[in-house]
């Protein structure tokens, strides 16, 4: 996999979880104020520039056109070298601005995702992904829009006051009339916004549902022409499509009720300033050029006045944004690194010592189970089904911790190793094995991406995997997954094997990882796995008496305990809830068959 470089978070949120959300984000803020600051800076003298050109005009008009004491084109020229200058002062002012927006927008995303993948087991089986992925995308945007645009609006609303100085020291009078329809234009924007930004929240979240149906079905295809379902989830979609379309209708509604309210208002402003302005030219209390710069400081201050409303909106959703983007920060990685770092030489010694385990629902899985493997032994852990055997493998690993007693590695307290030397001395395969958008090559280096190709090709070659992956067009090289090559389900269980293989663990936990392949298969692969690596621990979820066949020695688990423990012809002889079992899988075998 090419690796990108990349940079680090600038800071991070505050932990203290009694602090404001702003103040929670101020670090984040903190760390970007160089360019953000700057464009501040740029937009508030762009804006000093723009209120000095109506001023301008007025001077122009009256000089140049009333009293004809000066020449019009130097107002003119005066006139077009401030519409540059502000125009450069503003694209910079902007450039600055969507920098600083982006670099927050990394910078919040990077936390959060370094946060989910410390983030162990027991917090994934509470949340829903599409949950997550909603966290990770519009409530990040939300926040960091706030954080950008909403100081950037509170600049531009400083134009009014710096216009209304300026309107003040020309003409008093017509300077209060000028500002008569702000208060509404703030008001009713705050009220706009209010009508509108409900249906705005219901419109992405009917989005997302609609997004979540197609996905589903497409993911699930199979199963809905398996039970030839289409025409129930086109009706599913389409009543999903129709709550969108009710919000977008409701929204038109409000907007077109709203736009031409709001759109009048400037109209409103004008023509108060060209009554109230116009008489006083008649009687000779101010200018046409005072009139016309007048007019131009209305339209001029109406958006910023208009923008307050987005702005409280924005402010709150970016809050409720925030509490979500923080709730997952402020969940604590329940596994986590042990302080002391000293680890013994690996052998591959596993003892489970009285170990009780719940999951975190409460569901019972392990009630105290005893079980010693030792250094290069193959154990087959058979049970019926939800008598604990996978959770036995996601201990070992310390995917959980467990609820009561120990596990030991090598005599050591699994808790007590680094994590990440432990999961290189337990691999794990699982039953349904993940596999990413990426070549093959990549999937069985992923726990070494630094591995050669000759290395790549021995883990496949032992996993049984790299015939058909020289068959395939692009060999090591073909892109599987989701947009790529589909391999079938005893394909991926193979490179699952070459990819913990190739990390070469210790100890390899096997969860029903060659359920999907056939029994040759699976003979081949454990006859290539016992010859290269003799001395590896190894344990196998195991369904299959093919499978079973493999092991040194076979544990019957029930109930989350050892019921059994010995050779597969000494537990048929003696021990006939081995039997039991072993028929009951069979028969479920067929069944499936
Ligand atoms: N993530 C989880 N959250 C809550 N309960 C779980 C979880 N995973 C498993 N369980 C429960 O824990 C118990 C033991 O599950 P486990 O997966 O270890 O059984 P198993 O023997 O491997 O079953 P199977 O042969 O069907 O795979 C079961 O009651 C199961 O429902």
């Amino acid at each position: 996999m090419s690796h990108v470089p990349r940079r680090a978070p600038r800071a991070g949120i505050h932990p203290d979880k009694s602090k404001s959300w702003l103040r929670r984000a101020w670090p984040l803020l903190k760390a970007h104020r160089a360019l953000l600051i700057t464009s501040l800076a740029l937009s508030f003298i762009g804006l000093i520039v723009q209120v000095q050109i109506p001023n301008l005009v007025r001077v122009g008009i009256d000089r140049a056109l009333v009293t004809h004491t000066a020449g019009l084109t130097r107002y003119v020229w005066l006139i077009a070298g401030l519409a540059l200058t502000q125009g450069v002062i503003n694209y910079l002012a902007r450039l600055y601005l969507l920098r600083t927006a982006y670099e927050l927008e990394y910078d919040l995303r990077s936390i959060v995702f370094s946060h989910l993948m410390r983030m162990s087991y027991g917090f994934y089986d509470r949340v829903q992904s599409g949950e997550l992925m909603s966290r990770a995308t519009s409530d990040i945007r939300a926040v960091q829009m706030y954080l950008t645009f909403g100081p950037s609006i509170l600049v531009q609303c400083m134009i009014a006051v710096i216009a209304f100085v300026l309107m003040l020291s020309i003409n008093p009078l017509l300077a209060v009339v000028a500002m008569l329809t702000m208060p509404a234009v703030a008001v009713l924007g705050v009220r706009m916004r209010k009508a509108i930004f409900p249906v705005s929240w219901l419109i992405q979240s009917r989005l997302a549902g609609v997004a979540t149906v197609v996905d589903e079905n497409i993911q699930g295809v199979r199963i809905v022409k398996a039970f030839a379902a289409e025409q129930r989830q086109v009706d599913t979609l389409a009543s999903a499509a129709d709550r969108v379309r009710w919000a977008y209708t409701t929204d038109a509604r409000l907007r077109s009720r709203w736009t031409p309210v709001m759109d009048n208002l400037p109209r409103l402003g004008l023509a108060l300033v060209l009554l109230v302005g116009g008489l006083m030219v008649l009687h000779g209390h101010a200018t046409v050029g005072t009139v016309v710069a007048f007019n131009s400081y209305v339209l001029m201050l109406q958006p910023p006045f208009r923008m307050l409303g987005m702005i409280i909106m924005m402010g709150q959703r970016a809050a409720a944004s925030s509490q979500r983007i923080y709730d997952i920060l402020d969940t604590p990685a329940e596994i986590v690194d042990p302080p002391s770092l000293e680890v013994p030489p690996a052998r591959g010694d596993l003892r489970f010592r009285e170990v009780t385990f719940a999951y975190p629902d409460g569901t019972a899985a392990l009630t105290g189970l005893d079980l010693h493997i030792r250094p290069g032994e193959t154990v087959a852990l058979v049970g019926a089904t939800g008598s604990g055997k996978s959770t036995v493998g996601r201990l070992a690993a310390r995917f959980y911790d467990v609820t009561g007693g120990q596990v030991l590695l090598d005599g050591t307290d699994v808790r007590d190793y680094p994590l990440e030397t432990l999961r290189d001395r337990v691999g794990i395969v699982p039953d349904e094995p993940f596999l990413f958008s990426v070549s093959l090559h990549d999937n069985i280096a992923f726990g070494r991406p630094a591995a050669t190709r000759e290395q790549v090709v021995a883990a496949a070659t032992a996993a049984g995997a790299d015939a058909f992956i020289r068959d395939l067009p692009e060999g090591y090289d073909t892109v599987v997954g989701e947009r790529g090559y589909t391999l079938s389900g005893g394909q991926r269980q193979r490179v699952a094997i070459a990819r913990a293989l190739l990390v070469n663990p210790p100890v390899l936990i096997l969860d029903d990882a060659t359920s999907a392949v056939d029994v040759r298969v699976e003979h081949e692969i454990h006859e290539s796995l016992r010859a290269l690596m003799a001395g590896r621990t190894t344990i196998m979820v195991a369904h299959r008496l093919a499978t079973i066949g493999l092991a040194d020695r076979v544990i019957l688990i029930e109930n989350g305990r050892v019921a059994a423990d010995g050779t597969h012809a000494s537990l048929l002889a003696t021990e006939p809830r081995y039997a039991r079992v072993l028929a009951a899988s069979s028969e479920e075998q067929e069944a499936v068959a």
